[in-house]
């Protein structure tokens, strides 16, 4: 029996059977390696995870499965849970690669406001929100948390998109009344009331994949009681929460001298954002007494390793993060980082963590197995999705890749047999969309 579920997704109750290598993590930082094995979904559930090949047809039999499509995997393709990219704006994709001469302050009044206004007009908005979503399938984001602009019928495009293109989504109108240009700002009145309008809109769409989330920009970007405001909004709804925190310098004075606090993050604690559905950008310059706040509220960090190279924010510490208890995911931040790519959140994360280690005694940085586990179910920790997706657990949604480290014209020239480690770990340092052969978000396949 088929059925509809509002994005006129079908669910399939058909059965597709993937048997091969399989890589996935089990909890945090750590690996499972299933070197023959097989995942049979039905519709778009996981139902069984198998670590023996010569089982499948025990298997087939007990589940009383006679008809199913069976995917084999050849010896350089690998099965991977979906990519998962915490932090993403995607009204800002055309300026990927411009404008990295400024640090955040002076790059959003310069650059990305002006950018962001243009997306009153619904046609550009369309045709970017359209590319955006199927550039990050194309990269293996089968979820992305999107910041989309202030206006609504803009933002809702973006979740039509999601909707339309099979990607899996949190999609955020922006929240700002103050300290931007005169047309890019809304009263508090006006930021909350098209808020509850948005949300409304979004789930009237029906669809599970797509979600509203509750979106401040900044800080400074609204007043305390807006803030407040929105923070219950996100309590009556039951809605995930997502903003920046920490990524600069000059604008954490600023944070400190417009609400007389002594820390950024007791900002957001007063006034009820954090939360263990709140995803916060960055936290490049934490102190250990705000680490310890995040900890105590669940909150986590999205982080967006190439932006804060590029806009010059500083070094974040994952490691620091993780060992105070603290949930982390990566993010692309386009277009404060030019990647589209979690693939290559991963390389920048790995990159990074090995820079600060030059400055650090026994300081072990991040290896290609930890940001794989940030990229897939660190990212649905952060996101408080870690029930659904994040890895092949029996029960959970089917979101997954099929990678391949021998595809024509790729950046990873296959010379040499690979086990199942060797093949993630080239792919982590050389892959791009030409490794990704297909895509599934939900037990469908979209690429
Ligand atoms: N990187 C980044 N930081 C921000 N802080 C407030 N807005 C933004 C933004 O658009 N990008
Ligand atoms: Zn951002």
């Amino acid at each position: 029996m088929n059925g509809f579920n509002g994005c006129n997704d079908i669910i399939e109750e058909d059965v597709k059977i993937f048997i091969g290598s399989i890589i996935h993590c089990t909890k945090p930082f750590v690996l499972e390696v299933i070197e023959d094995g097989f995942v049979i979904v039905e519709g778009k559930k996981i139902i069984v995870v198998n670590k023996n090949i010569s089982q499948l047809e025990n298997v087939k039999n007990q589940l009383n499965i006679t008809s199913c499509k069976e995917i084999r995997l050849t010896k350089t393709q690998l099965l991977i849970p979906g990519l998962i990219d915490t932090h993403i704006h995607a009204p800002q994709y055309p300026n990927v690669g411009l404008g990295y001469d400024k640090p955040l302050l002076e790059w959003l009044e310069h650059y990305t406001y002006k950018l962001e206004r243009k997306f009153r007009d619904q046609k550009l908005s369309k045709a970017v929100f359209n590319a955006v979503v199927k550039k990050t399938l194309s990269y293996g984001t089968t979820t992305a948390t999107y910041f989309a602009s202030l206006f609504g019928n803009s933002s809702l495009l973006l979740a039509d998109a999601a909707i339309q293109h099979g990607q899996r989504a949190f999609v955020g109108k922006i929240n700002m009344t103050k300290l931007a240009p005169d047309d890019y700002i809304e009263t508090p009145q006006e930021t909350v009331e098209n808020t509850i309008k948005f949300i409304n809109e979004v789930n009237f769409r029906g669809c599970d994949r797509v979600k509203p989330i509750i979106t401040p920009r900044f800080a400074p970007s609204l007043e305390f009681e807006t803030m407040e405001q929105l923070a219950e909004i996100a309590r009556e709804n039951n809605l995930n929460i997502q903003t920046h925190i920490s990524e600069n310098k000059e604008e954490i004075k600023l944070v400190k001298a417009l609400f007389r606090s002594s820390s950024y993050a007791s900002v957001y604690y007063q006034s009820g954002l954090l939360t263990p559905k709140t995803v916060l950008a960055h936290g490049v310059h934490l102190t250990d007494e705000e680490l310890t706040l995040l900890a105590q509220t669940g909150s986590s960090i999205s982080h967006c390793p190439d932006s804060n190279t590029c806009l010059k924010s500083g070094l974040c510490d994952v490691k620091r993060l993780v060992s105070n208890g603290i949930k982390v995911g990566l993010g692309t931040d386009v277009s404060g980082g030019p990647s589209p790519s979690i693939i290559q959140a991963m390389r920048s994360a790995i990159q990074t963590s090995i820079h600060i280690s030059h400055s650090k005694e026994d300081y072990d940085p991040l290896t290609y197995c930890d940001v794989f586990y940030l990229a897939t179910l660190g990212g649905a920790e952060a996101l408080s999705l870690q029930n659904k997706i994040g890895n092949f657990e029996e029960g959970k949604d089917f979101d997954a890749l099929i990678i391949d480290a021998d595809v024509e014209d790729s950046a990873a020239d296959y010379f040499v047999d690979c086990n199942c480690l060797e093949l993630l770990q080239k792919f982590v340092f050389l892959a791009d969309n030409r490794n990704i052969q297909q895509v599934y978000v939900s037990g469908k396949q979209v690429v």
